[in-house]
């Protein structure tokens, strides 16, 4: 089986090799306008992490239709509704500080693939719908506190979040949030300072400016990995056929195993 510990196919390069990503302790953030491919990226992803070993997806979709093909195989599945986004994240949250109370307790700084701790990829499509959009000012606010937690501290209790915004701007990705981001892919831009605010200011001056690419090129961006400089690539795309393939396949194999008994009744056979 695939491991969340392995790389994650993501799509090609301006040459057509293959570009993966190293996602375990780390998180994606990525932005750009209405249609230009973010779902593409978070389907591609949700893909893999469906099909990995011991990964449990939590899954946050205000339009419901994104994230929806990955219900059946998601632990939780959170569609418009502030209070239960915030429940989910605070249980996300406390996961994560038991995990770290457990990484203290062995002297450990992170979890390792032989620990058999699941990991927990968190998906987020729309931030700014549970951050700005929905619910009070306050809900939202805890909304944004948490899942900066979540971005912060969770990579090495093996929680991964991937957000995803059509909002490139400094209220829904202030600074010190986008920074946070080991990886920031910008999709088609409508302006250069929207590009600037998702890969970090001067990256557009210096020619990797997400306003650059076509309108007609979906699911091309610019990737940037920490410390490195932007890479055009391309997103791997996957139809809603392939998407409802992938996720009952991996249904299947995420089923119960074992031998079940009917409520109330031992499973041994008596005779007549
Ligand atoms: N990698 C890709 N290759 C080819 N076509 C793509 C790719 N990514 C997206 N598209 C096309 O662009 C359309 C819009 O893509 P997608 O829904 O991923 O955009 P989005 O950025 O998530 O939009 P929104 O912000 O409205 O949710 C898709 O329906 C598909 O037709």
């Amino acid at each position: 089986m695939l491991s969340m510990f392995d790389p994650v196919f993501l799509g090609i390069d301006e040459f057509g090799a293959p570009v993966y990503l190293e996602l375990i302790y780390r998180n994606v953030l990525a932005a750009g306008e209405p249609g230009g491919g973010k779902s593409g990226l978070l389907n591609t992803i949700a893909a893999h992490a469906a099909l990995s070993d011991n990964t449990r997806l939590v899954l946050f979709d205000g339009k419901l239709v994104e994230l929806g093909m990955w219900e059946q195989v998601a632990d939780a599945f959170v569609g418009p509704d502030i209070d239960h986004a915030l429940t989910t994240l605070r249980r996300l949250q406390q996961v994560m500080n038991n995990r770290y109370a457990w990484l203290r307790a062995h002297g450990r700084r992170k979890i390792a693939r032989d620990d058999r701790l699941s990991v927990i990829v968190a998906m987020v499509d729309e931030i700014a719908y549970y951050s700005a959009t929905i619910g009070t000012e306050q809900q939202q606010k805890e909304f944004a506190a948490l899942l900066r937690d979540l971005v912060a501290r969770g990579r090495a209790a093996g929680v991964i979040v991937i957000a995803a915004t059509q909002r490139p701007s400094f209220d829904i990705i202030p600074t010190s949030l986008r920074d946070i981001f080991g990886y920031r892919c910008a999709f088609r831009c409508t302006t250069s300072n929207s590009s600037n605010i998702i890969l970090g200011q001067g990256w557009a001056e210096q020619g990797y400016n997400a306003n650059d690419i076509a309108p007609t090129n979906q699911g091309a961006a610019y990737l940037l990995a920490e410390g490195g400089i932007p890479r055009r690539v391309k997103v791997a795309y996957l139809t809603d056929t392939q998407i409802a393939a992938i996720a009952d396949y991996a249904a299947w194999i995420r089923r119960p195993t074992g031998i079940h008994t009917p409520a109330g009744t031992t499973g041994i056979a008596t005779a007549a």
